[in-house]
């Protein structure tokens, strides 16, 4: 059995000009220890996904589906559901997180408190700190240290330890390596892949780049609009996108297009406000049919180990 489901994920926001449909019906599986990447252009809904699994929307967003913890749904069950779950099954590193540390506290402090808040003694706080700071690569005599005493490659790997402080089985890693340069990029990869190896904590890794998919997830789901257009291997995504949209942010990934001609991706992604008819990228797809522009095209199964939602693939591509 999955360890945790999204079920026909649908998110909205109250906005002035209308209701901004930000999740469209996302769906989900994620086994013990299984690294997926959910990819996509900016405002394409990977946020909010994150944060409804997380049950840490906004007040005035909407939300309707499941998410499935151990098969049980955590949404149905409202607030008091999802503070039984939060931080201990589910834990969320947040975009911009190594800034979100408090900054006039000392880092190992903010972890005991952690341990607190969910009913640990300070002794079992401190302990755990230090089991932390080992498993995330840091010494343990900067526990001592404020924030801004950290580099920013300490600073993630802090929070990283500050989310798995009470041993959650599932961690969202929303763009965490963004604001750090390419090596430490790589050493923070490393070290989710060797937690998730280590502990068999699932991770769910949400990246506009492309490029660092492969080096953590064995699979990745494609957003773009709000919708999953195409759900596979890193292998199969990277080797042989099916979805157009797809296909594109491979070859606007230097590091993946090798020495392909690299191709920006013309036009812009539709605003969710409006109603969407046909397929979403169908104005931006250089091989659009007729029936694209009318028929919303389903997510369906290419094989039992890709499923796609394009009109064209399968027939001509
Ligand atoms: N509180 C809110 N009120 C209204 N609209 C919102 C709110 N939060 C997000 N949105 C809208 O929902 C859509 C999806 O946003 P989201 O942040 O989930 O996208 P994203 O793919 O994570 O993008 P990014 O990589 O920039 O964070 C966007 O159009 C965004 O403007």
């Amino acid at each position: 059995m999955s360890l945790i489901s999204v079920r026909d994920l649908v998110v909205g926001f109250d906005a002035p000009a209308g209701e901004v449909r930000a999740v469209r019906s996302v769906s989900f599986d994620l086994a013990p220890g299984e690294r997926m990447a959910l990819v996509g252009e900016s405002g394409c809904g990977k946020t909010t996904t994150m944060l409804a699994m997380m049950g840490l929307l906004p007040a005035g967003a909407h939300v309707s589906g499941q998410v499935l913890l151990d098969g049980v749904d955590i949404l149905a069950g409202g607030e008091a559901s999802m503070r039984r779950h939060r931080w201990t099954d589910v834990a969320m590193v947040f975009q911009g997180a190594m800034n979100a540390l408090n900054p006039v506290r000392r880092v190992g402090s903010q972890i005991v408190e952690a341990v607190r808040i969910h009913g640990g003694s300070r002794r079992a706080g401190r302990d755990r700190t230090r089991e932390l700071f080992e498993l995330v690569g840091l010494a343990p005599e900067l526990a001592q240290r404020f924030p801004h005493e950290l580099s920013g490659g300490q600073r993630q790997r802090a929070v990283i330890a500050l989310a798995l402080a009470c041993e959650p089985r599932v961690l969202l890693a929303d763009e965490p390596t963004t604001a750090l340069d390419v090596i430490v990029q790589h050493q923070i990869v490393q070290l989710l892949r060797n937690l998730s190896e280590s502990l068999g904590l699932a991770v769910v890794l949400v990246t506009h780049d492309l490029a660092l998919v492969p080096q953590l997830c064995d699979r990745a789901a494609v957003m773009y609009a709000g919708s999953i257009v195409e759900n596979a291997s890193c292998r199969d995504l990277v080797g042989s996108p099916a979805h157009p949209y797809a296909r594109r942010l491979v070859e606007a990934t230097p590091d993946l297009a090798g020495r392909r001609r690299l191709a920006s991706i013309p036009g812009v992604p539709p605003r969710l406000d409006q109603p969407l008819f046909g397929c979403p990228f169908q104005p931006r797809c250089a091989e659009a049919v007729d029936r694209c522009a009318t028929e919303a095209p389903s997510l369906l199964d290419l094989d039992p180990d890709r499923s796609c939602a394009c009109h064209l693939v399968g027939v001509v591509v």
